[in-house]
């Protein structure tokens, strides 16, 4: 029992009674032995005793504090504002009832130390239950104090803590009451601050009953594991909450902690790049990544259910002419038309993807049989039927394409992707209006181009490439004006190979630049050593390829060639295709002027074939468009090849350039062309291509 209240009661027995010197002894035994102070007053708050704790605790001896007003050794002071407290003397005697000595109370002892006290005020009564005066027992409560206040300071800080958060934090205890809410979950379920502790969430959470349903909570509180889930709200907010189970001292799970985080941005940006990173940027389509994927699963599909199943690849024939006569914006807006009219053309399971620059692929399923998929090819091919506008431009379009079959032409997605390619580019040599079945032909092709490309490589490190030249007539006496060089290699097993055949295959595998310059240095060094001989061959003409230009190294090497074999810059000519030519940039721009600066000068291979405009002419430095042998082949009997000679003689005649005719191997087209006012030709009529022309054949006439 408490010290203060034992000597209270035994004070109240006196009371009835009068104490016996006994009774005295005790009491004072009592009020000796006791730790707390004790200290007693008459009415006037005089001292007239205080037992040993008191005088511990005050530091006044009885001679000094007996006879004192109780404030003088008992002063208060109030912990956390260090103000003077007052005791409730006159209180406590008004209403003869005990009072307890308020929270944050410091005593003030002799020396002026403080420790923090608490006890208790009560009236003292005579024998008679009159009151004479008052008693104060009281005890050192410091370290307590102490204690009580870093606990409050930790769960302060705890509160500031937990409140700053951005994220929504709710304790429960085992019954799914709520112990704690901070201030984001409160204002996200607008709950009031003062009424949530201890009711049941569902009563407190409008998404509760979801929650109840499958109470992720009572499962955290028995498998002890804590559980994370995404949550979309009505509203469109994507909330990240976990819970996880909060433990007690001896590690014992009393209750869940929910933590929900508002993760809407994140979650729409990690929304946007996983679109990003299966889908075209530019048309909105799947992507490679995204066809791997849907490929993968149909051919589960298929081997699963024996279900057909084709991998259909579309190359936009004249694409790159399109994207260099108009721009790249124009491309652009083409494609998405394409990829526009190929989504809505084809059932919306069948996956259309873009796979980059102007290349698509599709993926068929669930076709019964072939002629179902000849129909579905039929409607693909219709998606080109009508011209595209793109900025006031009606283009017509037909794209190549090449279909592989599962399983006919492979069991995995490599394969048919790979078969559907090779039959994509069997379509497009066959001239791109048809779509094309991959064959096992056609693997056998892509064997022997794969050869080929080795071959080629070794052939030019070991220099069995070789030039032929072909003669450039004038059309009205036949006489040679000049030579084109034209690369022929010679394969130690199989032969002369032609150019169609290994030029593509240089293109394609980056060795054409290494190609053309060899055939211009070999050129130029044999019709120099012609022109040494006191042999007239006028120019000759060297093919430069569209890498050549990118190299930009162009002048480099005429000056080399040139230099290394001693010939003019006034006998070379550079043929550059009229497509190659539309991609140039302002530095290939400045290379060619450079050239034409030196003497050196230069012609349109292939006229005719690209998109190229008036204006676009006038800015490069040529002196020649050689018409292109399509147009030729026909004249002079088609009306339309008829028109287009005319037109391009008339058009260079305007620009002061001159025109050679391609191809020519007849008399009539011979005729016709004189006729039409071209003024050269080259073709078999004359001389097909050689190591040496037959220059005796030529009357010599110097037109250089
Ligand atoms: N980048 C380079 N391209 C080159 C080089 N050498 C050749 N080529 C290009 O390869 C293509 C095929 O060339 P080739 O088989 O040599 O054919 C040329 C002539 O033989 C042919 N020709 C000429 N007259 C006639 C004819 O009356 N009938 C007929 N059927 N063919 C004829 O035309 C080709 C010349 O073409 P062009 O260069 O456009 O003037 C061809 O595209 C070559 O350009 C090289 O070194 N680099």
């Amino acid at each position: 029992m408490e010290h203060g209240r034992l000597a209270r009661r035994l004070w109240r027995r006196l009371q009835h009674r009068p104490p016996t010197r006994q009774d005295a002894a005790g009491l004072r035994n009592i009020l000796n032995s006791i730790g707390n102070g004790v200290i007693a007053t008459d009415l006037q708050q005089r001292v007239i005793g205080l037992n040993p704790g008191a005088e511990q605790l005050t530091g006044f001896s009885p001679q000094e504090a007996i006879g004192a007003v109780l404030r003088q050794i008992f002063p208060l002071r109030h912990a956390l504002s260090g103000q003077r407290l007052e005791l409730p003397l006159a209180q406590v005697v008004r209403d003869g009832a005990a009072l307890a000595l308020e929270e944050h109370c410091q005593l003030q002892d002799r020396q002026g130390r403080l420790r923090a006290v608490a006890g208790t005020l009560a009236p003292l009564r005579d024998a008679d239950g009159v009151p004479c005066g008052l008693v104060l027992s009281f005890h050192d409560i410091s370290d307590d104090y102490r204690l009580r206040q870093q606990l409050r300071q930790s769960e302060q800080r705890f509160k500031e803590v937990v409140n700053s958060l951005n994220d929504n934090l709710i304790l429960l205890d085992p019954e799914l009451r709520v112990q704690l809410m901070n201030a984001a979950a409160l204002n996200s379920y607008a709950v009031d601050p003062e009424h949530y502790r201890g009711r049941k969430c569902h009563e407190l959470f409008w998404d509760c009953p979801d929650i109840c349903a499958n109470c992720p909570s009572l499962r955290v509180l028995q498998t002890g594991q804590p559980e994370g889930a995404l949550r979309q709200l009505p509203d469109g907010r994507v909330l990240d909450r976990t819970i996880y189970p909060v433990r007690d001292a001896l590690g014992r799970i009393c209750g869940t902690a929910v933590v929900a985080s508002d993760i809407t941005k994140r979650h729409r940006a990690e929304q946007a790049l996983e679109h990003q990173a299966y889908h075209d940027q530019l048309t909105g389509l799947p992507n490679r990544r995204l066809y791997l994927d849907r490929l993968e699963q149909a051919l589960m599909r298929a081997r699963r259910h024996r279900q057909m199943l084709a991998v259909v690849m579309l190359d936009l024939n004249r694409f790159k002419d399109i994207n260099d006569s108009l721009g790249h914006g124009a491309g652009d807006a083409l494609l998405v038309l394409v990829a526009d009219r190929l989504r809505r053309q084809l059932r919306a399971e069948d996956t259309v993807a873009r796979l980059g620059g102007d290349e698509f692929l599709v993926l068929l399923e669930d076709f019964a049989c072939l002629d179902d998929l000849l129909a579905v090819l039929d409607k693909v091919r219709l998606t080109f039927a009508a011209p595209f506008v793109v900025e006031g431009h009606a283009l017509h379009l037909s794209a190549s394409i090449g279909v592989a079959t599962w399983p006919e032409a492979g069991d995995s997605c490599e394969e048919l992707i790979k078969n559907a390619d090779l039959a994509m580019y069997r379509s497009k040599r066959d001239g791109g209006q048809q779509h094309c079945f991959y064959n096992e032909e056609m693997a056998r092709l892509a064997l022997s181009r794969i050869r080929l490309e080795a071959d080629l490589r070794r052939g030019l490190n070991q220099d069995e490439l070789t030039v032929y030249f072909q003669p450039k007539v004038d059309l009205v006496t036949g006489a040679l004006v000049s030579l084109e060089a034209l690369a022929r290699w010679c394969h130690p097993r199989k032969g002369m190979i032609a150019p169609a055949e290994f030029i593509p295959v240089a293109e394609a595998c980056h060795l054409i630049a290494e190609l053309g310059e060899q055939v211009l240095r070999k050129a130029c060094h044999q019709v120099q050593r012609w022109r040494l001989e006191g042999i007239y061959c006028g120019r000759v003409a060297v093919n430069v390829a569209a890498a050549q230009l990118r190299h930009n190294r162009l002048c480099a090497s005429v000056a080399a060639a040139l230099q290394e074999s001693g010939l003019p810059p006034g006998c070379l000519c550079l043929e550059i295709t009229e497509t190659s030519l539309m991609q140039i940039d302002h530095q290939v721009l400045q290379e060619l002027q450079t050239l034409r600066g030196w003497g050196v000068t230069l012609a349109i291979d292939d006229f005719g074939t690209g998109y190229s405009s008036l204006a676009y002419l006038k800015r490069l430095p040529i002196t020649t468009l050689k018409l292109d042998k399509s147009f030729v082949d026909d004249l002079p009997s088609d009306d339309n090849s008829v028109a287009i000679t005319r037109a391009v003689i008339g058009m260079a005649r305007a620009l002061g350039l001159r025109v050679v005719a391609e191809g020519v191997e007849n008399a009539a087209q011979r005729d016709f062309l004189l006729e039409a006012g071209a003024t050269q030709a080259q073709g078999y009529l004359w001389a097909r291509p050689a190591p040496r022309p037959d220059f005796a054949a030529f009357a010599i006439h110097c037109r250089c």
